[in-house]
């Protein structure tokens, strides 16, 4: 892909996408925005894509967060809403992805590139990375979903002491927090990151984007409801060709060869 501030690899069926802005530590503008559509919008239709691994370049920073030059250039409260939209709007896509989204925090993630973090599916963390929310410091407050996936994810009261205070936090008191599923020795980590994506890629596509949907939509409503959801993506699932490829290999003693269908 033609970039400028990601860089767009592939290998096998894991496309891994390294945020590259290395005078700003990563931090996202307007042009990374837009360039990030682009990949999502790549990984969701090409077939031979079946997980996505982000990261940072550099061993510093994964991203530190929103530009704040841009943030300083806003001028009317209304650009502040459109700024915090556009970025809401791109992290709910990313969370979207029918593709799991490995998220290979390499260094500090701060605000947006934290809240980047939350977005995917699952998050591994180099033992030296530092992650928070500072926005506070700036005067502003998360506005890329953060306030919403922290509270949920680490509960109301952990998530007010990381952003009332927006001092970040050490990968392993993240992993303590659960804000990260993983800590691993920052040399290891995209390797890691990778190794785990190439797993999933190889599951039953469709199985996995439904597992990913009923989570997801789950979480949302209520128990009942969820439950009801769940049935209905486990009734999709039974009824396609990777099902019954993936019972028929269980008695044949022999590994499965989904075909996303
Ligand atoms: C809705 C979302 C909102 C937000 O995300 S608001 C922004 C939230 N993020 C932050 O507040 C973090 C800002 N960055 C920092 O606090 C520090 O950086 C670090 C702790 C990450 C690293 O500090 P150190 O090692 O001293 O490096 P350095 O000199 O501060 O940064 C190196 C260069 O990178 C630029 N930079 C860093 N973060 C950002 C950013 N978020 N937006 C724009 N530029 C950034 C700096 O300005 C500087 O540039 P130069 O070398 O020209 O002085």
């Amino acid at each position: 892909m033609d970039l400028k501030n990601l860089i767009w690899e592939q290998e096998g069926r894991v496309a891994i996408v390294t945020f590259s802005r290395p005078k700003a530590l990563n931090a996202l503008n307007e042009e990374t925005f837009n360039e990030l559509a682009r990949v999502i919008d790549r990984v969701e239709s090409d077939d031979t894509v079946g997980a996505l691994v982000l990261t940072g370049a550099g061993e510093k920073a994964f991203v530190a967060g929103a530009d704040i030059g841009e943030l300083q250039a806003l001028e009317t409260s209304m650009a502040f809403v459109a700024k915090a939209r556009r970025g809401q709007n791109l992290f709910a896509r990313l969370e979207d992805l029918s593709k799991p989204v490995i998220a290979a925090i390499n260094g500090f993630a701060l605000g947006g590139g934290l809240e980047l973090a939350l977005a995917c599916d699952i998050r591994f963390a180099a033992d030296s990375a530092r992650m928070g929310l500072p926005e506070i410091n700036l005067g502003l407050i998360p506005g890329y979903g953060g306030t919403q996936r922290l509270a949920r994810l680490i509960g109301e009261g952990q998530a007010k002491m990381l952003i009332f205070s927006g001092k970040p936090v050490t990968a392993t008191r993240a992993l303590e927090l659960g804000i990260v599923e993983n800590v691993l020795p920052a040399g290891e980590l995209l390797a890691e990151a990778k190794k785990l994506a190439a797993e999933l890629a190889e599951k039953a596509p469709v199985a996995l984007a439904l597992a990913k949907r009923a989570i997801h939509d789950g979480l949302a409503t209520d128990m009942g409801t969820g439950c009801s959801l769940e049935a209905h993506c486990f009734s999709v699932a039974g009824g396609t060709e990777d099902c019954k490829e993936g019972m028929k290999a269980f008695f044949e003693k022999r590994p499965a060869q989904f075909k996303g269908r």
